[in-house]
């Protein structure tokens, strides 16, 4: 199969995700590339529609060993049509459970052919300088590991003649999933007097759920504790409260401070 084009749709709070699926897209190395990004909600009202001559690449952070819960009615509505697609869960060295079959089986449901998955680690989301976890990565190491990756996915479509030709790429995984897909309701943000009100982290907030009037206010009834942006705030201003997720940072650190390596399934 000869594919000039791909299309590269992500979820990324923290960036980590994004960093991923790139090394892969560069790995692969097409004439164009698409970059469909779903973090701020008003990308994920635009539905994806997508044909059997070009590759999609669809990578997403796990969360409580899922795929993101606000992200499956975007999912769900992708319209493909045997589409050669890659799936790509980023985790945070903790684990992925069942978040890539999940993926996989929900993209198959909209007409996609899974030819590749793999899982990744990423800095945890609620990894901080105190208590740091996965921090830094993905490093230089695992983007070469994308890279190489994609140049594999490259292969892969060179040797095959269509989509059909292609046997079911096998995951870890079970169903019924495990994993939780509701997530805390947890007012942990502190802001401290820096605090310029410049509006970054609402810009960033991929649920819409700080005030952009005043970064002080936040709906925990939205927020999905990614953290973008206490990690995007240009003064340092925003912090973890004493509390659940400060508590899980520590823990994260304290459990799964051992390098956990990328894996892939082609
Ligand atoms: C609510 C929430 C739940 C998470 N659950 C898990 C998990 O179950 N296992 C894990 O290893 N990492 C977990 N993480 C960490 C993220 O998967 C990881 O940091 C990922 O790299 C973030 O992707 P991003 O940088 O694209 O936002 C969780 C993060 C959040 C915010």
């Amino acid at each position: 199969m000869k594919l000039e084009s791909v299309k590269l749709a992500y979820f990324s709070p923290t960036g980590t995700t994004k960093a991923v699926v790139q090394g892969i897209a560069h790995g692969i190395n097409p004439s164009t590339v698409e970059l469909i990004d779903i973090t701020r909600p008003a990308a994920r009202k635009q539905p994806l529609q997508t044909s059997e001559n070009e590759l999609l690449i669809v990578g997403v952070p796990v969360y409580m060993g899922r795929v993101p819960a606000l992200l499956n009615e975007w999912l769900n509505a992708i319209q493909a049509h045997n589409t050669p697609t890659v799936c790509v869960v980023v985790y945070g060295n903790r684990v992925y459970d069942d978040a890539l079959l999940e993926l996989k089986n929900i993209v198959t449901k909209c007409g996609c052919i899974p030819i590749a998955c793999a899982a990744y680690i990423g800095e945890h989301s609620f990894s901080n300088s105190e208590t740091p976890t996965a921090q830094g990565r993905p490093d230089k190491d695992d983007l070469n590991h994308a890279e190489a990756f994609g140049q594999k996915i490259h292969e892969k479509l060179q040797s095959i003649s269509s989509t059909s030709q292609d046997s079911d790429v096998q995951v870890p995984g079970t169903y019924p999933y495990g994993g939780v897909t509701e997530l805390w309701t947890v007012d942990f943000i502190a802001v401290s007097d820096d605090c310029s009100q410049c509006g970054t982290c609402a810009e960033v907030c991929p649920v819409g759920a700080i005030d952009p009037e005043n970064s002080n206010l936040t709906d925990t009834g939205k927020c999905i504790t990614c953290c973008a942006c206490i990690k995007n705030c240009p003064q340092n201003a925003r912090s973890m409260k004493p509390g659940l997720v400060k508590d899980a940072s520590v823990r994260l650190h304290t459990l799964y401070s051992q390098r956990k390596e990328p894996e892939f399934f082609i």
